[in-house]
């Protein structure tokens, strides 16, 4: 996350860490007790022997924390149409491989199943352990930042992505405040509901002509209701 500060510990226990071989990669969020929605992405450049894990109740990566649990994985749905080389459909499912423990720091992110588009201008907000400087600098603890939502049209314009945004993605402001490498998966979260994930996107971060763009988690509302009652 750039541009934002440390998130007050667990008022946010949805957020998720998604770990490859024990290391923080992605964030991702809390669907039920057996769920988790994060992006494609971070699992596409995973070494086929790689040991995927799911942080909940965390506020710091490294500290011990009471309500902190590592949880290993069942399986895991990206979307079938997701790929490596662009970032449509950029959307994962990953099934705990046990149920969660719910507690205080441990909750559910209700999301967003209307298809109408959230105004532009709408004040939301993205967590992550994602980096906080161009440097590269990697927090150990849960970052926050307050975004504006862009208007699709506005994004589309030849000055920000020409057209390349799709009615599957949300825009929001990346003037300064933008979420960046490691909060990838992660929520966009409006009034309370995950509207949108985090995506790489044109893999700039903080710059205003390269707006954050986020997939818009009610397109596929039928593909997470299908897995979610297909998986055991
Ligand atoms: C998918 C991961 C395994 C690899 C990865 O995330 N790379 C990477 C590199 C540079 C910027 C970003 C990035 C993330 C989130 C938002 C944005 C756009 N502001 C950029 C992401």
């Amino acid at each position: 996350i750039l541009g934002g500060r440390e998130a007050e510990p667990h008022l946010r226990p949805y957020m998720a860490s998604i770990q490859v071989d024990g290391r923080h990669l992605c964030g991702g969020f809390l669907l039920n007790e057996w769920w988790v929605m994060s992006a494609a992405h971070c699992v596409e450049e995973m070494s086929p022997g790689a040991t995927v894990q799911v942080l909940l109740g965390a506020h710091s990566l490294s500290q011990p924390e009471t309500s902190k649990h590592l949880y290993e994985v069942r399986n895991l749905f990206p979307h079938p149409d997701s790929n490596h080389d662009n970032i449509h459909h950029d959307i994962l499912l990953i099934q705990l491989a046990e149920k969660a423990t719910l507690s205080s720091a441990v909750q559910p992110l209700p999301y967003q199943r209307g298809a109408r588009d959230i105004a532009g201008g709408t004040l939301c907000s993205v967590a992550g352990w994602g980096i906080t400087s161009h440097a590269g600098r990697k927090p150990d603890r849960l970052q926050q930042v307050e975004l504006p939502i862009m208007d699709r049209t506005v994004c589309n314009q030849r000055i920000y992505y020409d057209n390349d945004i799709t009615d599957k993605m949300i825009c929001a402001e990346s003037r300064k405040k933008d979420a960046c490498r490691g909060d990838s998966g992660g929520p966009l979260v409006c009034n309370g509901v995950a509207e949108g994930i985090v995506t790489s996107g044109s893999r700039v971060c903080g710059n205003w002509k390269k707006p954050g763009i986020y997939t818009k988690i009610a397109s596929y509302v039928d593909w997470i209701d299908s897995v979610l009652a297909s998986a055991s």
